[in-house]
């Protein structure tokens, strides 16, 4: 299994570039599923979501060209109409099959996703969403098979925001019959990527970046063309390397118009930024100030961003208290800030964290992607050597992040 092994305490300086968004990149690979056309796909990450994403959308044959960033994907072949539980079990995205199957072909078999290290996570506004298009749908043996004839359009009220259940109906609706309604939806960026993709390819949706989606069904959907938007998370990660560990970097191919409330949160902390279109110069020379917050759904503060902003806090020059308020169970990544000397102690959903002048490293353990950069970033900020291991978990969702750092001077190598 790799590890990461980080000499900490070096100042951080130069480029990264940022890639696209891993939580865009899913859904749209799955769009593949709604047409016999061809979809080219631009800036689709590195990431080993994305390479579980491509071996189980060709196991049901859909054709896969993959040139580096650049993915066609062409469904004029497909025969399978299932997601294994072997595939769904190392991830949970998988789940984005079902909508997209079901409105195409009318049938599915979709492994049910199980619990998560970050919370219960389940599925069932997919569901019903889907029933109340018109599909039957049973749970057998840890399978949901679905089926219907056609999916006929409604107006459907989740009841609660969920952004791949946003995009499954969304998928879903775009080929049924009539006007579908969707309600408390999703506005997640990653969500109107997926949208903007659809409508090139001939779905009719309006409410685009609104809590409601309309869409008119239609009979088919066309090939198109199209790049995945740059991840969010992954820019707001490195900004909070260069916040801990100091230092001067600018970022590339960055939508600073997605990130208004990390980019608030990282002014607070006291990251001087100067922001153009697509890059942010990133400058930081002095201890962190601490920052309070709660993460909510989008325009709020994301639950992705938690955990990194947590590992800031845990070196700033006081007190701060953050509240998840997404999932049940996402401060893993406290016990082993802990490890490296930080005081977080937590009651329920909220944790409480008393900055320390100096982290000192030690061997941590990665228990999910974000806890995973987390980890690393506190890493780069604290003295002496770490070791994180189970960096699975980061390659899901990173794009070989060890190397982007290395190229701005962070001694961090990978172990095999
Ligand atoms: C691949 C992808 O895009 N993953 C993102 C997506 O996950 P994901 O789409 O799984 O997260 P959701 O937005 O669905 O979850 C939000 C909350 O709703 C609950 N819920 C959701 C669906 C459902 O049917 N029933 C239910 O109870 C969840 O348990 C959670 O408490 O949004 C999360 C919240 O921004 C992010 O952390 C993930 O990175
Ligand atoms: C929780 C995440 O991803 P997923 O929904 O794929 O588990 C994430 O990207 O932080």
């Amino acid at each position: 299994m790799d590890k990461l092994l980080i000499q900490g305490g070096k100042r951080l300086s130069g480029e990264i570039a940022i890639s696209g968004a891993k939580n865009a990149a899913l859904p749209i690979l799955c769009a593949g599923l709604l047409t016999a056309g061809d979809l080219e796909l631009s800036n689709v990450p590195h990431l080993h979501d994305v390479a579980t994403m491509l071996k189980l959308l060709g196991q049901t044959g859909l054709k896969v060209d993959q040139d580096g960033e650049r993915v066609t994907l062409n469904g004029s072949a497909i025969t399978k109409l299932e997601a294994p539980y072997e595939m769904v079990k190392t991830m949970r995205a998988s789940i984005l099959v079902l909508g997209p199957l079901l409105a195409r072909f009318g049938e599915a078999k979709v492994s049910l996703p199980g619990g998560c290290a970050i919370g219960s996570r389940p599925v069932d506004q997919h569901i019903k969403g889907l029933q109340a298009l018109g599909a039957e749908i049973s749970i057998e043996g840890g399978y949901i098979y679905a089926k219907c004839k056609k999916l006929k359009g409604t107006r459907i009220v989740t009841d609660m925001i969920t952004v791949t259940g946003t995009e499954n109906l969304l998928m879903a609706a775009t080929l049924a019959e009539g006007e579908t309604i969707l309600e408390n939806a999703a506005r997640e960026p990653e969500v109107t990527d997926l949208a903007h993709l659809l409508v090139a390819m001939g779905a009719r949706i309006e409410g685009i970046g609104s809590d409601r989606l309309v869409i008119q069904g239609v009979p088919e959907l066309h090939g198109a063309r199209h790049a995945v938007i740059s991840d969010r998370i992954e820019a707001a990660t490195f900004l909070c390397a260069v916040a801990a560990a100091g230092g001067d970097i600018t970022l590339r191919n960055t939508r600073t118009d997605i990130m208004d409330a990390a980019l608030d949160k990282l002014r607070e902390v006291g990251l001087e930024m100067t922001i153009g279109d697509n890059w942010i110069r990133a400058q930081m020379n002095r201890r962190p100030t601490p920052v309070s917050f709660r993460t909510t759904e989008y325009p709020g503060f994301p639950t992705d961003m938690q955990a990194q902003f947590m590992a800031v806090n845990t070196v700033a020059d006081g007190a701060s208290r953050v509240t998840e308020t997404i999932f049940e169970n996402r401060f893993m990544h406290v016990q082993e800030m802990n490890r490296l000397g930080a005081a977080i102690e937590t009651d329920g959903n909220t944790a409480f964290i008393k900055g320390v002048e100096q982290l000192v490293g030690a061997p941590v353990m990665a228990t999910d992607l974000r806890a995973s950069a987390s980890l690393v970033i506190a890493a780069l900020a604290a003295r002496g050597e770490t070791l994180v291991d189970r960096i699975y978990h980061l390659d899901r969702g990173y794009d070989r992040m060890e190397v982007k750092l290395s190229a701005v001077g962070a001694d961090i190598r990978r172990i095999k």
